[in-house]
């Protein structure tokens, strides 16, 4: 399975270029330079506080690094702000789940839609023809992600109403809709039980497989991303001590101190 994977991985999409963070006194990121390539699922693990969250809001342009650069599909970008990362085709889940509660289930993940759905805005207010097909093409495409998931049964069920795991699923669903070329995951296992993990690492590898989606993961449990992930990077108190394949990086001394030295 390994090397049939290896085989659809393509060049570099995502190249992030000695990036340091910090807050005030804080360094929560120093000079971490790693690269993520096209169809790979790559992750980032560390103990607490290590800085993982910290790179995802680097990536997508929610925090700006006093130093570094980003590059992704070939553009340069000094700074990255959320609305360009959206634009260009970066999507991500969040672990304080962002899910309006009350809404349905179709709903919430239609919300993932509405970045594709600006393009119609102007035929949509005068209500030409076309804003319709629109609309129906869009929910189409929403359904498909919906049966995709495996949530069909609660299409129309307010989401709050729902146990954690399907939760879970759902806001992956409302990122799979803005159809991302990069899709960041922020601990999309934490909190669950282990049939639950069982069951979304089998939808982070067929999102990869069917979809053809990169996918950028930050997990502070070494073992779930282990089975999935093509490379790891490990974060310790926001340097890189760690980079390469699962073997590789079990195997890094330094990794090794890193999880045994700290409660988890
Ligand atoms: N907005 C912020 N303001 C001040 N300090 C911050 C901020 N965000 C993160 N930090 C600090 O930066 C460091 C890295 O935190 P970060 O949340 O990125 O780590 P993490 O690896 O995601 O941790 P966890 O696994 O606990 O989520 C920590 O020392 C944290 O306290």
């Amino acid at each position: 399975m390994m090397n049939e994977r290896e085989k659809q991985i393509g060049d570099v999409i995502l190249d992030m270029q000695g990036i340091s963070l910090s807050f005030g006194g804080v360094k929560a990121l120093t000079n971490i330079s790693f690269n993520v390539k096209e169809h790979e699922i790559r992750a980032i693990i560390g103990p607490n506080g290590a800085g993982k969250s910290s790179m995802l809001n680097v990536i997508n342009g929610v925090y700006v690094p006093q130093e570094g650069g980003i590059q992704f599909r070939g553009n340069h970008f000094n700074r990255m702000t959320p609305r360009r990362a959206a634009e260009m085709g970066i999507a991500r889940t969040f672990q304080n789940l962002a899910l309006f509660k009350g809404m349905s289930v179709l709903d919430n993940i239609m919300t993932g839609r509405n970045l594709r759905m600006k393009s119609g805005i102007l035929s949509q207010a005068f209500r030409i023809f076309g804003a319709e097909k629109e609309e129906i093409r869009h929910r189409e495409f929403v359904e498909n992600i919906i049966d995709f998931l495996e949530i069909q049964a609660y299409r129309k069920t307010p989401v709050g109403r729902l146990p954690y795991g399907l939760q879970k699923r759902v806001d992956l669903g409302r990122a799979l809709a803005m159809e991302p070329r990069l899709l960041l995951l922020d601990e999309p296992m934490a909190g669950m039980n282990i049939e639950e993990k069982q069951d979304m690492s089998r939808f982070i590898l067929d999102v990869n497989d069917e979809y053809g989606t990169t996918i950028v993961l930050i997990e502070h449990d070494m073992g779930v991303v282990m089975d999935i992930s093509d490379r790891v990077v490990v974060l310790d108190y926001g340097k890189k001590i760690g980079d390469g394949t699962p073997a590789e990086v079990r195997s890094n001394e330094e990794v090794i101190r890193a999880y045994l030295g700290v409660e988890h």
